[in-house]
């Protein structure tokens, strides 16, 4: 499914409310609700009105669990790394348990938070892949999802949930989760805003080509991308390809 709105702040809105509707329904019929979190701007907005009193509130965040979708190998208060942004956008707002916050952490070198982040998963799902019952993604310009990038030899993993990753040009080493773990979710979200991504969008949503985001096809649940006017503004081209 494709919504579209006005702009960032609007999408943003609406994706906070979604989260709040997504866990007070999985808390109401399991108990708890999972949470796979991605970093990037629109997001990061997403998390700042989710932080807002009016839809915290509505949230019983000691049933909740959030996860990273990739993190950088910095310092956690660098400003690069995605626990900092969510845990000031976020965390630092939610009454939830310490316990319950699962960042990714490379402080024993990447390999080594990779293979503990990947049993922190699996302590989750009793050894299988976790059913996320949201997951949130960001689209980078060159079509890259979390930190998965064009031409990774990640993209065609099939066994780890976990890996390390690394960018062109950036001296850096990240951790970041796999297609599966992303594939096995109940609900997938991009959130995607701004002119800059108009031409990886229409390019996404045409199947132009391929990209890691296009290997982001549910195995048995949803997948939403929530769109700005701008983000979209090429892809009216293919609306009656597919744009709902
Ligand atoms: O670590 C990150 O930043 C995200 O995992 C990354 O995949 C991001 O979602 C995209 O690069 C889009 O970012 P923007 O929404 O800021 O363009």
């Amino acid at each position: 499914m494709i919504l579209i709105h006005p702009d960032r702040e609007a999408l943003s809105s609406a994706a906070a409310e979604l989260f709040v509707r997504e866990a007070r329904q999985a808390i109401a019929e399991r108990g708890s609700f999972i949470s796979l979190l991605s970093g990037g701007e629109t997001p990061r907005r997403t998390y700042e009105l989710l932080a807002c009193s009016r839809l915290r509130d509505q949230v019983p965040w000691e049933r909740v669990h959030l996860f990273w979708g990739d993190e950088r190998c910095v310092p956690r208060d660098d400003p690069r790394s995605n626990y900092r942004m969510v845990r000031e956008a976020l965390l630092d707002y939610l009454p939830i348990p310490p316990s319950h916050i699962h960042p990714i952490t490379c402080e024993g070198g990447a390999d080594a938070g990779a293979a503990w982040y990947e049993a922190e998963l699996r302590a989750f799902s009793h050894g299988g892949i976790p059913r996320f019952d949201l997951v949130f993604l960001g689209i980078g310009e060159d079509g890259h999802i979390a930190s998965l990038f064009p031409g990774s030899r990640l993209l065609g993993e099939t066994e780890r949930l976990v890996a390390v990753s690394t960018r062109e040009n950036e001296a850096i080493q990240r951790v970041t989760v796999t297609v599966p773990v992303i594939n096995q979710a109940a609900l997938i979200v991009f959130l995607v805003s701004g002119e800059e991504k108009a031409p990886i969008v229409r390019e996404a949503l045409a199947g132009m080509r391929e990209m890691p985001a296009r290997l982001i096809h549910p195995v048995d649940g949803k997948l939403f991308w929530l769109l700005d006017e701008a983000a979209v503004r090429l892809a009216q081209e293919v609306r009656g390809g597919g744009l709902a």
